[in-house]
């Protein structure tokens, strides 16, 4: 038997995780766990002064994960339920691995270990890689003000953290199907042909 599936989509800012898992959770009717990014108080604090502001963020986004994944435990993954996410909760420590340095990186990192060994992991992860133009393009076409800021080299660098962790984790969890997007050709949006091809890749996993 097929385990029940916890799908998560994967990719650097902009890639386009929220639209593929909102089409791909229309199309298979599995509910949604959605992201609440309008919300975050340090975003815009953050991208004036990534030095300053880091530590708080990263928490924040832990503790929000942490919560919202906790919760989808209990509701979905022990009941057996399929739930689809527009982010694995491994993000955290691509992005944290980058903003933070030193102490707090360790003590960081003893927290992100201690929160999250016990919560429920996604079996299929749909990486969507893309490059620095065409995340750049997507970022500007969703115009929110606080990613204005958003320096390039940052992109870049997370653009290549997230690699590195993709291969690891693939590494590391042979169990953990991983379906990796051409985010530069596949265009999901435009395109219903393109999505048609990822969803037959997914359906084959449910
Ligand atoms: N494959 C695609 N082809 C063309 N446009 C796309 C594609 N994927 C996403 N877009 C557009 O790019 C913008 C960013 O997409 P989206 O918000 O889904 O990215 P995200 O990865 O969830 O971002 P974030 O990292 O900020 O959470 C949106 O305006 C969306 O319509
Ligand atoms: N530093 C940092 N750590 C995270 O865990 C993280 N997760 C998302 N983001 C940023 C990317 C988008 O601008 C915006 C919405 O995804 O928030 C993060 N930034």
């Amino acid at each position: 038997m097929k385990p029940c599936p916890f799908i998560a989509v994967e990719g650097a800012i902009g890639a386009g995780k929220t639209t593929l898992a909102t089409m791909l959770s229309d199309r298979f009717d599995i509910p949604l766990l959605k992201e609440i990014v309008e919300e975050n108080p340090f975003l815009d604090k953050f991208y004036q002064n990534i030095e300053e502001w880091s530590f708080q963020l990263e928490m924040f986004f832990l503790c929000n994960r942490y919560k919202q994944l906790e919760d989808t435990g209990l509701q979905y993954v022990s009941r057996h339920q399929p739930v689809i996410s527009d982010y694995h909760i491994y993000k955290n420590l691509i992005f944290a691995q980058r903003t933070l340095k030193g102490v707090k990186l360790d003590k960081y990192r003893q927290i992100y270990h201690l929160l999250t060994e016990d919560l429920p992991k996604p079996n299929i992860v749909i990486y969507i890689r893309a490059s620095l133009d065409t995340l750049q393009k997507r970022i500007q076409m969703r115009g929110r003000e606080f990613e204005t800021a958003i320096d390039p080299a940052y992109l870049q660098q997370l653009i290549e953290d997230y690699e590195t962790a993709f291969a690891e984790l693939a590494e590391r969890e042979p169990g953990t199907r991983i379906i990796t997007v051409n985010g530069d050709e596949m265009d999901f949006v435009e395109h219903p042909e393109h999505f048609e091809h990822i969803a037959a890749q997914v359906k084959e996993l449910l």
